[in-house]
This record gives structure tokens, C-alpha cells and sequence, in this order.
């Protein structure tokens, strides 16, 4: 990695190193989402746009791997990270994480610069950062080389994650997918943004942005992180940042121009405004969201993204939506395992754990069987690796609607079958460079 040439006038240090700590401490003591932080922090310290690579490789790294970096605090420091003053626990995170598993930062500046940093908030504990930090140039690699990951609670530290999911994962994919799954969780997740075909193509966006990357469909898969939202062409509604599994889930449902279509758990709209562009606009969509904030924000994006046909209502998905419906998308919350590497914290929070998710789930997607006419299509689909949420769910729907069928999607899209039920997708970030997400599509017979 090359180490960019301007530096922080105030505390000698490069300005992606300040952004990383700065979002280092708001995310682990305010509790901010990395992405918003980053996005936050680059904004107000200035960071010119060729450094949001290393700010974002920084940042999301260390939190990202923060399990395994405080195994190494521990053994280095002889005490619990808990003991540590919070800038100080910051300023070792950033630069153990720098020292152990980036191979083109130099040393000196990962020591140099995590000193500076601790000596601007925490001015007694910067000798223990300097102490801490030239031991780890030494010991911290064989340290992380040492960690075995037979088992979940292995996998766990060494993988960096919560033992819950790598018991889940070891459970549901086998301990081999299930290491290498932790693994590509610690990579960057690809960046894809959809062009929206509404008023553009993916051609003409890529000549606009003039950004590295290559098209796939209206996807541009990027060569290095690009600040969408702070882009114009995010303000003119040209761009939706969105994953290849995300865009798949609209391909499946496929619908047609004219349509009736109902869209429960619609914000941010991602999908939505993907239905609509390929509606061509012609149609209705009903898009269903309880939060009343982000049905706001929703009715914003369709305005702003020329997706005239939607008609965003802020309610309870669970409750019956009159009229019925071409094709429905069932889209509701879900525990989001398959999102970890473009969500680095998120691992880390106390988010819904899949069984207390799946009754939910099932009255949302009964609630949208109901709507749908006879001969018409729903999919069902979450972003996570999750059997509870995903095959189960679907199981106990089709046990109890007989009138419902399942397609086999396992023709469609071949690399992305699932491991055990092949008729339907799930996406697996190690496996296909993609979110993990899983869709099934269901059609009504009667
Ligand atoms: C997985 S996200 C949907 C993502 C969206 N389909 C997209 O592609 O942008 C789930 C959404 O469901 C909303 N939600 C949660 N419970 C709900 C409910 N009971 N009824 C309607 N919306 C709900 C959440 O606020 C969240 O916006």
C-alpha cells in the first residue's frame, strides 16, 4: 500500500490514519455504524478522495477484526482490554491491526503514527502504545498465526466473530464453508453500483463517473471504494449502490410493465426503485414500510430516481394489503449475516438472532401470499445465511399453503445454488464474490 504524502498538520499524522482512529473510538464507544462514521469523519477531516481507500481499508479492518487484535492486546499488555483507557485500546487496535495483517504499511508509521494519535487524547498512555506496538512488530504475527479454527469457539477468535454465528455457520454449511465464509467476512465486500435504467444506461454512468470498473448487465462492478452518496450522480438519481445478489432478487421476481406489484419492507428501496426500472415505469408498485423515517426517505429515493409508479405506505407489513397483486416481494428484516464484510460492525451488535426473527418473517410472508392473485409470483427473500430464516421459513409456508409451489431456480443463476436445497438461491460471499442472500420463488396455483 502506498502511504499517501499529505499528513494532518495538527498531530503528524497521515489523514486516513486519522479517520480510521476517529471511527475506531465512534464506533466501539458511541456505537455509530462504521460506514456513517467514515463517511462523517471523512467529510469533516477533509480526506481527499484517493485516501478513502486506506481510511476505509483501516477503519473496517479494525473493526472488522477486533476479536482477534484484543487477543493480541491481551498477551501483549498482560490485562484486559476492558482496563485499557479508551483511546489508548483505540490506538492499539489501529496499529496491531496494521502490524498483523497489512503487508505494505510501514512499520514505523503504524507505531509512529498510533502514538501520535494516543498522545493527542491520552497523553500518559502513549508510552504504553509505543511499548505495546514495537513488541507487536515482533510477536503479534506468530501470535495470529498460533489461533487454530477446528472448532466454532477457534473459528470465532481467530475469524473474528461472535461465537454464535460461527456456531451457526459451522452447523449449516459445514466447518470448511463455514471458515472460509468468516474469512471472506474480513475481506472488502465487492463495491457494485446499479445504473438506473430509468435515465441512464450503465455505459453512460461509467463515462459520467469516470471511476475504474467494469460492467456486468446495469451493474458497474468498481475497482476501489467511490463515495456514492456524496456523489451528484447520487443526487440525480442515475446510481443505487446495490450488490449483484441484491439485483438478482429483482431479476427473479421479474416483473413486467404494467403490473401490479406489492413490495413489503421496501426501505431503503433498493429493490423498489429496481422493480420500477425494469417496469420501465409502467405499472404500480405498493411499497410497504413500518419505520415512518425510513418510509420518508423511501418516497425521497423513488422521487429522486424518477420511479414515479411507487406508492410508498408507512404501515405494518403483517396487516392485509387490499387489492391482489401481480407479483409480491417479501423482503422482511432479518438477522443480515450476509452483509458482514460491508458492514464491519455490524457483527458486533446485538442484532435479532434468527429464531426470534423467523415468526415475523412467517406472518410477513403469509400476509403477502394472501395478496397475490392466482398464477402470480412472490419471492421471499433475506440477506443472511440463516436456515431458521430462510429454508425453514419457506418449509413451513409451502407445508401450510398447498396451493403454493416452489420453483427451481437452480438453472437460472447455476453458481449460486444453494448447498442442500438446490431450487433455491443462496449466495455465499466466499463462493460468489457477492452479499449472502437467499431466494426462493413461490407461485399460486389457486
Ligand atoms: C431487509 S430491509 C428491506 C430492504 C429493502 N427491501 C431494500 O431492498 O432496500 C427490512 C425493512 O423492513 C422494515 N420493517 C421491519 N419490520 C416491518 C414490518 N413489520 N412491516 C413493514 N416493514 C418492516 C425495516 O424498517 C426495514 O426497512
Amino acid at each position: 500500500m502506498d502511504e499517501p504524502s499529505s499528513r494532518d498538520p495538527i498531530a503528524g499524522v497521515i489523514p486516513a490514519r486519522a479517520v480510521a482512529y476517529a471511527v475506531v473510538r465512534r464506533v466501539f464507544e458511541g456505537g455509530a455504524w462504521a460506514d456513517r462514521a467514515l463517511h462523517g469523519e471523512a467529510r469533516r477531516l477533509r480526506l481527499a478522495a484517493r485516501d478513502l481507500g486506506l481510511a476505509t481499508q483501516l477503519s473496517y479492518g479494525t473493526v472488522q477484526r477486533v476479536a482477534t487484535l484484543d487477543h493480541v492486546i491481551e498477551k501483549l499488555t498482560g490485562r484486559p482490554v476492558a482496563k485499557l483507557d479508551r483511546p489508548v485500546l483505540a490506538a492499539l487496535r489501529l496499529g496491531v491491526f496494521q502490524l498483523t495483517f497489512l503487508d505494505r504499511v510501514p512499520p514505523h508509521a503504524a507505531v509512529g503514527e498510533s502514538v501520535e494519535l494516543a498522545k493527542r487524547d491520552a497523553p500518559r498512555g502513549a508510552g504504553l502504545v509505543n511499548a505495546v506496538l514495537r513488541r507487536a512488530t515482533r510477536e503479534a504475527r506468530p501470535i495470529v498465526a498460533a489461533l487454530k479454527d477446528d472448532t466454532p469457539e477457534q473459528a470465532a477468535l481467530a475469524h473474528s466473530h461472535p461465537e454464535w454465528i460461527a456456531q451457526l455457520w459451522f452447523d449449516a454449511l459445514g466447518a470448511p464453508d463455514a471458515r472460509a465464509l468468516m474469512a471472506a467476512d474480513n475481506e472488502a465486500a465487492e463495491a457494485v453500483l446499479r445504473a438506473n435504467t430509468l435515465k441512464t444506461t450503465a455505459p453512460e454512468l461509467l463515462a459520467r463517473l469516470a471511476i475504474e470498473a467494469h460492467l456486468d448487465g446495469d451493474a458497474l462492478i468498481l475497482d476501489a471504494p467511490f463515495d456514492a452518496f456524496s456523489a451528484p450522480e447520487w443526487e440525480q438519481g442515475l446510481l443505487m449502490p446495490q450488490s449483484r445478489a441484491a439485483m438478482a432478487v429483482g431479476r427473479i421476481l421479474d416483473p413486467q410493465p404494467g403490473e401490479r406489484v406489492l413490495d413489503l419492507c421496501a426501505a431503503p428501496g433498493g429493490k423498489t426503485t429496481h422493480l420500477a426500472a425494469l417496469m420501465r415505469d409502467e405499472g404500480q408498485i405498493v411499497a410497504v414500510e413500518k419505520h415512518t423515517g425510513r418510509a420518508g426517505a423511501l418516497a425521497r429515493t423513488a422521487a429522486r430516481m424518477g420511479a414515479t409508479i411507487v406508492d410508498v405506505q408507512n404501515r405494518d407489513a403483517t396487516e392485509k394489503t387490499h387489492g391482489s397483486f401481480d407479483r409480491v416481494l417479501v423482503d422482511p428484516p432479518c438477522s443480515d449475516l450476509g452483509t458482514l464484510a460491508s458492514r464491519p460492525d455490524a457483527r458486533w451488535r446485538k442484532a435479532g438472532r434468527p429464531e426470534a426473527l423467523a415468526d415475523l418473517q412467517q406472518q410477513i410472508l403469509r400476509a403477502g401470499a394472501d395478496a397475490l392473485k392466482p398464477g402470480g409470483t412472490l419471492v421471499y427473500s433475506t440477506c443472511t445465511i440463516s436456515p431458521a430464516e430462510n429454508e425453514q421459513v419457506v418449509s413451513a409456508f409451502l407445508a401450510a399453503h398447498p396451493d403454493f409451489t416452489v420453483d427451481d431456480l437452480g438453472t437460472e443463476l447455476p453458481l449460486w445454488k444453494h448447498p442442500t436445497m438446490p431450487q433455491h438461491l443462496q449466495t455465499l460471499p466466499h463462493r460468489d464474490r457477492t452479499d449472502g442472500f437467499f431466494i426462493a420463488r413461490l407461485r399460486r396455483s389457486t
